[in-house]
């Protein structure tokens, strides 16, 4: 199943925001359907929203107006600021254009590239990690770097997860579950049960400490990659602290997309959603509306907190 893809001068895309009661495509037909769709989560995930930037892009070209087409990549350039891939994969699609002739054509070849590299990038990257993983691990793994974060079939943390099963490496997972919106238990638990097939435990992001004593590694992903550090879900940070002090190796599987080396953490820019997705837990109010409430989508964690960044080219320290 692909968690996106382009058929029919439509983008179709699995519901996120509907798993795992509803496995629901949409149809997406205008680059603002697709541009509402990476804003209200319904595709998510640092590759897949690049992905999903490039086809929507490529909606964009059918029109043949090339003002059109710079448009719809201002339009999706504004959906979220955090993860890079979204900005590597619109550069990428415009660059194209610059450089040819028949641009139509070129804007196709290279928003279907960007999709098929996603999937043979993330199986590279799932088997370097792997080779860190031995029998016997229990793995704890945070917020949703699955099939579903990339263009489908791996995915970054849960494809070193995936390459691991089916190398018959004996391990088990623990998943958090992601507040505010739940990626962790709506799709993480979901892939490692129903695709994945590997024992897995859902756990609230505040049971982390206590059983950090239980896990040997943790495997996350990353929204972006900096020189000295790593910008990805909330919680992650919280998540590599605990680890460094219970001496548990802490990884970050991200493809070369995600690196944007020119940056230091510190100016990496932060998204902040609405407090409705903390006050309410899938439509249902939990807090009065009256309290405020923050909702900062990402932390950011130091190099110093992580063993090695998991790439398509192996394993690298920050
Ligand atoms: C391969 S995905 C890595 C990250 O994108 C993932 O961990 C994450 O933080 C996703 O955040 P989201 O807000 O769901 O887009």
């Amino acid at each position: 199943m692909d968690t996106v893809r382009f058929e029919d001068d439509k983008v179709l895309m699995i519901d996120q925001t509907k798993l795992p009661n509803e496995l629901e495509y949409l149809e997406l037909e205008s680059v603002e359907e697709v541009a509402i769709a990476i804003e209200e989560l319904k595709v998510r995930g640092a590759p897949a929203i690049g992905v999903s930037a490039a086809f929507g892009l490529l909606l964009a070209s059918k029109e043949g107006d090339l003002e059109v087409l710079e448009e719809a990549a201002d339009r999706l350039r504004r959906t979220r600021p955090t993860a890079v891939n979204l900005f590597w994969a619109i550069d990428r699609v415009m660059d194209v254009v610059d450089r040819s002739g028949d641009w139509q054509k070129a804007v196709e070849k290279e928003a279907k590239s960007i999709f098929m590299e996603d999937r043979e990038i993330n199986k590279r990257m799932g088997d370097n990690g792997a080779d860190l993983l031995d029998d016997g691990d229990t793995v704890l793994t945070h917020c949703n770097a699955g099939a579903l974060a990339t263009s489908g079939m791996y995915g970054t943390a849960l494809g070193v997860i995936k390459r691991a099963v089916e190398r018959d490496i004996d391990i088990d997972v623990v998943c958090t579950e992601t507040r505010p919106v739940l990626q962790g238990a709506r799709l993480t638990s979901y892939e490692l049960t129903m695709d994945i097939g590997v024992d897995t435990t859902l756990i609230v992001d505040s049971a982390v400490g206590a059983l950090m004593p239980k896990i040997d590694k943790v495997v996350v992903g990353a929204d972006r990659v900096a020189r000295d550090g790593v910008a990805n879900k909330i919680g992650t940070y919280n998540i590599a602290v605990l680890a460094d002090r219970h001496g548990v190796e802490f990884y970050v599987a991200a493809p070369k997309s995600t690196f944007d080396e020119e940056l230091t953490i510190d100016e990496i820019e932060i998204e902040e959603r609405s407090e409705t997705e903390i006050k309410q837990i899938c439509g249902c109010q939990i807090a009065p509306n009256k309290v405020k409430a923050y909702n900062q989508a990402f932390d950011l964690t130091p190099a110093e907190l992580i063993d090695g960044v998991i790439t398509e080219d192996g394993v690298t320290e920050l």
